[in-house]
C-alpha cells in the first residue's frame, strides 16, 4: 500500500544480479505512475521511464527542454510505486560533468535503479530524428566517468547512450562503446541501430550488457523479443509505446463523443473501474482505515 516496500538498493542489486544472468530483461515505458503498476502486474522484469515521454507529457518536444528537477521527480513518483527497477532517461545529463555527478546522485536519492546518459551536445534531439550531433571521445567519456565516480550504490547502474551511428556510422560506433565502457559504464545503448547485425556488432565489440531501443517510426525496425535475444541484446525497452497507444485510444473516444455524444459503445475498450481499483490496491486502503479507525491505547500499563 502507498509505495514499494523494496528500498532502492535492493532493487538495484537484485536487476544487477538478474542482468548477469544473460537473460534479456523487458522494459516497457510507463508514462506515468499507474502504467508503471500494470507493468509490474503482467510481469515484465522493469520500467523504462522516458525523456521523450516526459516531456511530451508537458506538452513539450523532446529538444532538451526539461529539467532535472523535473525528471527526478516523475521518476521518483514512478519508481515508488512499483517493486521492479526503474531506469531511467537522464538526456545528457543536464550540463558539464559535475552537473552529470549531481544528476546521478539526484536519481539515486529518486529510487530509481539506473540511468542513461548520452553523448549528443546540448540541446539533445530525440535519438531517431535526423540533424543530431555528438561530442567528442572525451567530453562523452568524462561524461561518464563523473556518473561513475558520483554514484555512492555501487549497484546503480550507468549507461553510456551512444547516438554516434547515425552521424559516423557503425565502426564509430564499436569505437565509442568501448570507449566508453572503459570510463567505466555499466552497460550500453547503441541508438539507432537499423538491424539485428548491428546490434550483434556491438555485442562484439563490448562485454557489458547492451540495450535495444523499440521505439516506433523510428530509424529501427522493430524486432520481437526473442530476435533481440539471439543477437545478444540484455535489456529491450519500448519507451513511448504505451503513450501511443493510450494517447491513439484518446484520439478515438474523442473523435466518437463528437459523432455520437457518448461512449457507451465503447465500455469495453475502457479499464473497468474494478480492474483500476484492484491495480490500486483500494481494499488495502480500507483496511489500513478501519485498522487506524479501531485502533485504541489499552490504558493498563504496568
Ligand atoms: C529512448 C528515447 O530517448 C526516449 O526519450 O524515450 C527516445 C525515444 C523516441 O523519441 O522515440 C529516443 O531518442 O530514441
Ligand atoms: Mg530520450
Amino acid at each position: 500500500m502507498l509505495h514499494s516496500q523494496t528500498p532502492a538498493h535492493e532493487k538495484r542489486r537484485a536487476f544487477r544480479e538478474r542482468l548477469a544472468t544473460g537473460e534479456i530483461l523487458r522494459f516497457p515505458g510507463a508514462f506515468n505512475p499507474l502504467s508503471a503498476r500494470l507493468i509490474e502486474r503482467k510481469g515484465f522484469e522493469g520500467v523504462y521511464i522516458s525523456g521523450a515521454v516526459l516531456s511530451a507529457d508537458l506538452g513539450l518536444p523532446d529538444i532538451g527542454l526539461t529539467t532535472l528537477t523535473e525528471v527526478a521527480g516523475r521518476g521518483q513518483q514512478i519508481a515508488r510505486v512499483t517493486e521492479l527497477p526503474a531506469i531511467i532517461d537522464a538526456d545528457t545529463g543536464f550540463g558539464e560533468p559535475m552537473n552529470v555527478a549531481r544528476t546521478i546522485q539526484t536519481l539515486e536519492d529518486a529510487g530509481l535503479a539506473g540511468a542513461h546518459i548520452e553523448d549528443q551536445i546540448n540541446p539533445k534531439r530525440c535519438g531517431h530524428l535526423d540533424g543530431k550531433a555528438v561530442v567528442d571521445e572525451s567530453t562523452a567519456i568524462k561524461r561518464i566517468r563523473a556518473a561513475v565516480e558520483a554514484r555512492r550504490d555501487e549497484h546503480f547502474l550507468v549507461m553510456a547512450r551512444t547516438d554516434i551511428a547515425a552521424v559516423d556510422g557503425l565502426d564509430a560506433a564499436k569505437d565509442r562503446a568501448k570507449a566508453l565502457v572503459d570510463a567505466g559504464a555499466d552497460a550500453i545503448f547503441p541508438e539507432a541501430m537499423r538491424s539485428l547485425e548491428e546490434f550483434a556488432a556491438i555485442r562484439e565489440a563490448v562485454d557489458v550488457p547492451i540495450l535495444a531501443n523499440m521505439t516506433e517510426f523510428g530509424k529501427s525496425e522493430l524486432f520481437s523479443v526473442e530476435q533481440l535475444a539471439g543477437v545478444g541484446v540484455n535489456i529491450v525497452i519500448w519507451p513511448v509505446s504505451l503513450l501511443r497507444m493510450a494517447m491513439g485510444s484518446a484520439d478515438r473516444a474523442l473523435d466518437t463523443l463528437i459523432d455520437e455524444g457518448h461512449l457507451t459503445g465503447r465500455l469495453d475498450e475502457m479499464q473497468h473501474r474494478a480492474d483500476l481499483y484492484d491495480l490500486l490496491d483500494y481494499e488495502e486502503y480500507n483496511r489500513f482505515d478501519s485498522g487506524v479507525f479501531n485502533f485504541t491505547v489499552t490504558k493498563e500499563r504496568a
